[in-house]
């Protein structure tokens, strides 16, 4: 992904500071973010966070998604429900590299009652700097598609 990838993002109330803060560390990279919110800590309801992180994504209004909730669980379920979209829930690095090599995610869901800050910001850096390498893997990426 270059810095022109534009990443949306989005969470409920269990942590808005990580989420503005993966914000701001996305941003820092030179990457056009979208962070559209909630702003305020007041209870919310992740399934409207995660379909509206997603439906940007479906509708070509931004490349990649990066959702927060408590678990990362939640979100994560109701941005799969939007067509097209796929996103996993990710606890490390090493997980956060292979949705996009091999799974083509454009959606990252961290727990951030699960995971620090620290980590947090180490999945999102190895999210954005994979890529997706095609071959067999386009061929089970269609399948999940079809
Ligand atoms: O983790 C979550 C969903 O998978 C969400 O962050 C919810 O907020 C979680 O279920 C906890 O809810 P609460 O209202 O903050 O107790």
């Amino acid at each position: 992904m270059t810095a022109t990838t534009r990443i949306v993002i989005s969470s409920d109330h269990a942590d808005i500071e990580l989420r503005k803060n993966i914000a701001k560390h996305v941003a820092a990279k030179g990457y056009a973010v979208d962070d559209i919110g909630p702003m305020t800590s007041e209870s919310t309801h992740y399934p409207l966070h995660g379909k509206a992180a997603a439906e940007k994504i479906a509708a070509g209004e931004a490349d990649l998604g990066i959702i927060v909730c408590g678990t990362g669980q939640g979100i994560m379920i109701a941005a799969n429900k939007v067509p097209g979209i796929r996103c996993g829930v990710c606890s490390d690095v090493f997980s956060a590299k292979m949705i996009r090599a091999h799974n083509n995610a454009q959606m990252l869901s961290l727990g951030a009652r699960v995971v620090g800050e620290g980590l947090a910001l180490e999945i999102v850096d190895a999210f954005l700097a994979a890529e997706f390498e095609g071959g067999r893997h386009a061929t089970r990426v269609d399948m999940i598609e079809d």
